[in-house]
């Protein structure tokens, strides 16, 4: 068995609303590295920890996380659609070993998942029926959120229990670091938004193409100062970086739901997904984070940052 991690932002805005060429540049040049970093560990499996944007997670029941043993793709914000490569027997096997440990997991037999599972294994792997995967989602969006030790320890199981798998597993997380776009809110919605984020309606073509051009122009927005969003603060993305850099991951049991989103915005909490991988990685024996890359993208709505990470060499 080996391990190795990468952890990346996402946005529905790339492509579509995209900062100055050298900002670009070096984002792409970033990505770059992680796509030559997972090329070169060839993983075996893919433990992608994921959010999801109310596509396939509902409040008629909203689990804190929930392992998929089968998943498919909305192909929302033009992202792919159709199934994801999962690999079924892996899935169960790691299910069970986290059940195992004592956590409660939801198990999905078929996941519906978005862009928040899509865009990594667009962005590095070419698409999403190209490496094996075990998606993961960790509710990063709909309060009430859990405490983070929670987080830790679903990540801690997942790592012990892939750590017996006989395979080259790469722990993704998907999301972050601080970013407040517009995404619905129950408290206070009204009785329609409500239902369709209770039931899970699927939206119309014409509900889902307002959903998006409502992202893309708060992305327009908040590049031209204009938006009243909560702002990319990169003093506490960094914060978040060092914590995972420097290995201190029982901080983060005191970091709380209030403090991160009022520093990091209500889309900060897709932190979690990183927590998760960081921790599975911990999991398996002290590591090294190998890069580093931030920068706040107005344009994105996103402090966006790619980090991979492996164990350390003795
Ligand atoms: O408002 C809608 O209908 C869709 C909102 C949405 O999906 C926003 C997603 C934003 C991110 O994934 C992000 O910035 O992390
Ligand atoms: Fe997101």
């Amino acid at each position: 068995m080996s391990t190795a991690l990468v952890g990346l932002s996402h946005s529905p805005l790339i492509g579509k609303n995209d900062p100055a060429p050298e900002v670009l540049a070096r984002i792409d040049a970033a990505i770059d590295g992680a796509r030559a970093f997972v090329r070169d560990f060839d993983p075996e499996l893919v433990v992608l920890y994921g959010p999801d944007h109310y596509n396939g997670f509902f409040y008629e029941e909203m689990p804190p996380f929930c392992l998929a043993t089968e998943a498919h793709a909305v192909g929302d914000f033009g992202s792919q659609a159709g199934p994801l490569s999962v690999d079924t027997a892996a899935a169960k096997t790691l299910a069970q070993g986290v059940l195992d440990r004592g956590i409660d997991l939801t198990v999905s037999a078929r996941m519906i998942v978005d862009h928040g599972f899509v865009q990594p294994l667009e962005v590095l792997f070419g698409g999403i029926d190209a490496v094996p995967v075990v998606p993961i989602f960790v509710n990063g969006v709909a309060t009430p959120l859990g405490p983070l030790h929670r987080i830790r320890a679903l990540g801690t199981a997942v790592g012990e229990a892939a750590a017996l798998l006989d395979k080259r597993v790469l722990f993704l997380g998907s999301g972050g670091l601080s970013h407040d776009p517009p995404v619905p809110v129950l408290d206070g919605a009204p009785p329609r938004v409500a239902d369709a984020l209770i039931e899970g309606h699927p939206p119309t073509p014409e509900q889902r193409a307002k959903g998006e051009e409502r992202v893309l122009q708060a992305g327009r927005d908040y590049a031209a100062g204009v938006a009243t969003m909560i702002p990319i603060n990169p003093g506490w993305d960094n914060l978040v970086l060092d914590t995972f850099e420097n290995g201190n991951q029982a901080d983060i049991d005191d970091w709380t739901v209030e403090w991160m989103g009022a520093e990091g915005g209500g889309s900060a909490h897709e932190v979690r997904t990183w927590i998760a991988a960081y921790a599975s990685l911990a999991a398996t024996g002290p590591y090294e984070m190998t890069s580093r890359f931030y920068e706040p993208v107005p344009e994105w709505i996103a402090g966006f940052a790619v980090t991979t990470a492996t164990p350390r060499a003795i």
